[in-house]
Parts: C-alpha cells; structure tokens; sequence
C-alpha cells in the first residue's frame, strides 16, 4: 500500500512571506492564499504549477441498490457510463470547459461495457453484494480494488498531470457512503443518511431503516479495522477511489476531493494514511447532510458552496480554475518590492 508523508513544512515561512508581500492587504485574498500555501507545500515550491490536470470517474454496481434505497434502479449506473463516454454528462461540460482531462473507469458495473478510448477497464466484479445480510466485498476483491486505484493514478502521474480529481457513479453509492461517515467519523447513522438522488421523505425513512438493520446485522464498530468497514459496507468504486487518492498523495500530486462520497473515500484512506490530508483540496460541499459533517471531522474548509448534491466530480471540475487562480497569483502577481512601491512607507494603512 502506498506509504504517503507529510509535506515538509522548511519552506513554510518563505512562501507565507512571498503571499504577505504580494501588491495587497495582508490576507486580502482569503482562502485563494491558503490554496497557494498548500500548493506551493505539496510541490514544496514557491513557484509552483499545475500541469495536466485530470479527473478520474469511477463506476460500479451496488447490490444494496437493489434495497429501495435509491430514486432510480441500478440500470441507471452503465447508462451513465455511457454518457461519460459519449460527452453528454455533467463532467463532461466541465472538464471540456476546464481542459481537464477525463479518465472513466470500470470498478464493477452491472455490464459488458466495449472498449473505448477514454475507458479504463479495471472492474472487480458486475457489482457488490447487498450488505444488508452479507459482506459487501470480499478482502480480496477489497484488496485488488485498492490497487487497481494506485494503478491507475500512477499511469496518469506519467503521463504529466499533478493535479487530479476523483468522481464516481453508482446507484445506491450514497448509501455505502453514509454508513463509512457513521462509522468513520463516529456520528449516529440518521445525521449521515440523505435524499441521494432525491427521495421523498417516506423512502428517506425507508433508507435509514435498511441502513440500519445493515448496522445491526454486521455489529461493527468505529474501533473495527477501516478495511473490514469498507469490506463490509463499501463498494469497488469507493475503494478504488480510496487506493488512488492514496497513490496521488504519495506521489506528491494535488488531490481534489469532490462530494459526499468521493469524501467517503476519502475518510477511509485518511483512517489508512492521515498524512493524505496535506494532499487535499476539498472542493465543494454537498447537499447530503453527511458530508458537511464529514468536512467538520477533517476540519476541512470547502471551497465552493452551491447546493450541488450531484457527484460524479463535478465540484471538482467547477473548482479547478479558483485553484488555478490560487496558483496565478503566487506566481504572476508583483510584491511591492517589484511594483516599486515601498510597502512602509506609501501603502501602510492611516
Ligand atoms: C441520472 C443520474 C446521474 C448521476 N450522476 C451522478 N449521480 C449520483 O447519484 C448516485 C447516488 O445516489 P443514490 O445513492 O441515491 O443512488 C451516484 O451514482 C452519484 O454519482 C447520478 C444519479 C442519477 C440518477
Ligand atoms: O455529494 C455527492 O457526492 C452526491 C450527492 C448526491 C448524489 N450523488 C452524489
């Protein structure tokens, strides 16, 4: 498994007196100066630079979907994965837009999908088992997932990009992601549970019922191992994800992290790996009730905050370019040492 480090924090100070000396009030560009800041950490640079960036979308089956958990059927997942591949979804638009390059992944659909150039085929199974009465995933399954993520990263790190967001699709996924908040972030299952793809609030009761006696057949615990969590209630996109976030961060690049449950992911390669923190961008915050509980146990500050309960790694996308700007300015814009002016003297608040 990938062993990830904290960024070195020797060049903190130099690239905190580079932001305060920029042509600004002292701490005038907010969040932008602490995106900078941790950019310029990860690439442990005062000049640092974004190349390539990628978006990686992973697709798979839940059985669990098969529960009434979801507005829509299962079906709905490879349809989905078509769209990806033919243009016409939501990340499509903003990846185009962003010139972010679209990598989509087979974890385990529920299908024979054909080969298509921007199809990475890496699928585990045709989907999870339902976890309401058994393991989601066998360790096995768990395990090839986990490296089948670190795989496809290090193919994309080589072929230049640094910056990579991670999405995913699958029918049923919020209900996986609810139970690893519960249990990842130790909060009762209820304040993690919500509408998905829009349920009504008699199917929301629904949802948290099964989810529920899903908790109470498997008598798990938040002291359980992280990996028998993800085993149990998981699904192969989720930890496909969470063994290529674990990858990116060793590898140094920027990990753009997107919803509720791309964060799921996330929280069980951070019970793995706590270092992937310093990695991390969090991009958006979610609609799903979860997932602003989910930021508050990483104490991570979402950049955008626009009602967007979607997935698929369109936060991410929507997010890149103020991540960009972030890194423009570090880069671009003049210290008063260069634009001539003496910040003692001329630009000092009366
Ligand atoms: C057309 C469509 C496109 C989507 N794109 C992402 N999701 C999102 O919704 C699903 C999770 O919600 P639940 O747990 O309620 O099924 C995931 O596939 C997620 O990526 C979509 C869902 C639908 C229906
Ligand atoms: O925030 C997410 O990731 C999300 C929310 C609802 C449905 N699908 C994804």
């Amino acid at each position: 498994m990938a062993s990830i480090k904290p960024c070195n924090r020797d060049i903190l100070s130099a690239i905190q007196h580079k932001i305060d000396h920029k042509t600004k009030p002292l701490g005038a560009l907010g969040g932008l100066e602490e995106i900078a800041l941790q950019v310029a950490l990860i690439q442990q640079t005062d000049t640092p630079h974004l190349t390539k960036p990628s978006m990686v979308v992973f697709a798979a089956d839940h059985g669990i979907a098969r529960e009434g958990v979801s507005a829509f059927p299962q079906e709905v997942t490879v349809q989905m994965v078509q769209n990806f591949l033919h243009g016409g979804a939501a990340i499509n638009v903003f990846c185009k837009q962003h010139d972010i390059e679209l990598h989509i992944v087979d974890a385990g659909v529920n299908a024979d999908l054909p080969k298509y150039p921007n199809l990475i085929q890496k699928p585990v199974g045709k989907g999870t088992a339902s976890f309401l009465s058994g393991k989601a995933m066998s360790l096995e399954a768990c395990g090839q997932a986990l490296k089948s993520g670190e795989e496809v990263t290090l193919k994309i790190s080589q072929s230049g990009s640094n910056i990579i967001g991670f999405g995913e699709m699958g029918i049923g996924n919020t209900s996986s992601a609810s139970i690893l908040t519960s249990m990842l972030c130790r909060l009762p299952l209820r304040d993690c549970v919500g509408k998905g793809t829009g349920l009504n609030e008699s199917q929301w009761q629904k949802k948290v019922d099964v989810l529920q006696e899903a908790l109470d057949f498997h008598q798990l615990s938040p002291e359980s191992d992280s990996i028998d969590i993800l085993t149990t209630f998981g699904g192969f996109e989720i930890a496909m994800m969470a063994g290529a976030m674990m990858k990116a961060a060793e590898l140094g690049m920027v990990v753009l992290v997107d919803g509720f449950i791309a964060t799921s992911a996330f929280l069980v390669a951070h019970a793995l790996q706590p270092a992937i923190l310093d990695y991390a961008i969090f991009c958006h915050v979610s609609e799903e009730p979860g997932h602003k509980k989910a930021l508050d146990f990483l104490k991570a500050k979402p950049i955008l905050h626009l009602n967007m309960r979607l997935g698929e790694g369109t936060g991410a996308a929507v997010a890149y370019p103020v991540i960009q700007s972030a890194v423009n300015f570090l880069n671009e814009m003049a210290s008063f040492e260069e634009a001539g002016v003496s910040e003692k003297d001329e630009v000092k608040p009366v």
